[in-house]
């Protein structure tokens, strides 16, 4: 069976377990895992058995619903928000829905927490789903532009990272105007940065996308200056873990590098991502905490042999220490619009959205 997103969300709550699709075991086993404790979920954000920013947003909000269930005090109700914000800092969607559920239950009676978290949470996971879809509309109207200029050639589009449906509860971010697209017909082919250290694109991307039947080819991360010189990309779309007010775009490491060159070659380079990843809070990119992960992300690779063997080998040598910065920050001089669940605005007039979402 193809596994493709209307099969499967990449979380899910039955009766007072949370299960998801272990991500670290993609592209080559498909296991699902149950999580029945706030330690179960911190390690799989922190592991990233489930990532991507509106995916351990939605694990947060479960998280709060299994780490309230014996005891909903306000006291102990604090403590598990704490302890989820603190797993990873830089996605902002994990802070912000582990916020609204403490808005939501404290001002319940303590007996009704622990029951209205799972509703709490399941209405969190379903935002997302309706945003991704309604982002994959506005975007896909994108490619139709470039689609017309020749109906018979594939629109080029370039991604990084993985922001397709396991990194959202459903949908996807930058994925989503690619599904759809597809799915009504156009001619799309899809560059997959791999993303090193940690392969999101080659793994995952790639995945997703040969799940659904979508062309798309992985490339080396440095090959997509290479290819915009060379005519074969007619945008550039990623997703994003924090987008500030003034529209600069945090993103998986590697993705500036790629909005210069698009800038260069007058290819319009797109950020699709849900309000919740828009931290109104901040302006400047330079004000978000970039996380740093393990070096040895970097100095091992992941891989399968041609038995079928899982294997992890070290790729340099042991005495060179390694550096793993997980996120990079594009200035919105270089972003050519956000695609959100409201439509396509350029940084500059992202602050129209602002009124829409926090009313949300
Ligand atoms: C949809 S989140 C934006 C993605 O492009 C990407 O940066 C991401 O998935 C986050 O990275 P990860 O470190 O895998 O959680």
């Amino acid at each position: 069976m193809h596994i493709q997103s209307q099969h499967f969300r990449s979380i899910w709550q039955q009766a007072n377990a949370v299960y998801i699709i272990d991500q670290t075991r993609l592209p080559f086993d498909f296991v699902t895992v149950e999580l029945t404790s706030l330690a179960q979920i911190c390690h799989a954000i922190r592991h990233m058995q489930v990532r991507g920013a509106p995916l351990i947003g939605a694990a947060a909000a479960y998280g709060v619903a299994l780490g309230i269930q014996q005891d909903a005090s306000d006291e102990h109700l604090q403590a598990v928000v704490k302890q989820l914000i603190a797993t990873r800092p830089t996605a902002v969607n994990l802070a912000w829905a582990a916020q609204r559920m403490q808005q939501t239950l404290m001002p319940l009676a303590v007996a009704q927490r622990a029951a209205a978290a799972w509703l709490a949470a399941q209405a969190i996971a379903d935002e997302d789903v309706a945003q991704n879809l309604a982002i994959g509309q506005h975007g896909k109207a994108l490619i139709a532009e470039k689609a017309t200029v020749d109906a018979n050639q594939a629109v080029n589009i370039l991604t990084h990272c993985n922001a397709g449906w396991l990194a959202t509860v459903d949908g996807g971010t930058a994925l989503a105007p690619i599904y759809a697209a597809h799915d009504a017909g156009l001619k799309v082919h899809v560059w997959v940065d791999e993303t090193r250290p940690r392969n999101q694109g080659a793994s995952l991307t790639a995945w997703e996308l040969a799940q659904h039947g979508v062309p798309h080819t992985v490339i080396a991360d440095n090959a997509g200056g290479h290819l915009m010189q060379h005519g074969q990309v007619d945008l550039v779309i990623v997703g994003a873990d924090r987008v500030t007010s003034q529209g600069d775009v945090c993103n998986k490491i590697g993705t500036y590098l790629k909005a210069l060159a698009a800038f260069d070659q007058q290819i319009p380079f797109y950020a699709a991502v849900p309000t919740p990843t828009i931290d109104w809070q901040i302006a400047r990119g330079a004000e978000i905490e970039i996380e740093m992960r393990d070096a040895d992300e970097v100095a091992y690779m992941q891989g399968q042999t041609a038995t079928g063997d899982i294997q992890t080998v070290r790729v340099i040598p042991r005495e060179s220490p390694a550096l793993n910065p997980a996120f990079d920050v594009t200035p919105a001089r270089l972003v050519t619009g956000v695609i959100t669940e409201h439509g396509v605005f350029a940084p500059d007039q992202l602050h129209a959205l602002k009124t829409h979402s926090l009313g949300d």
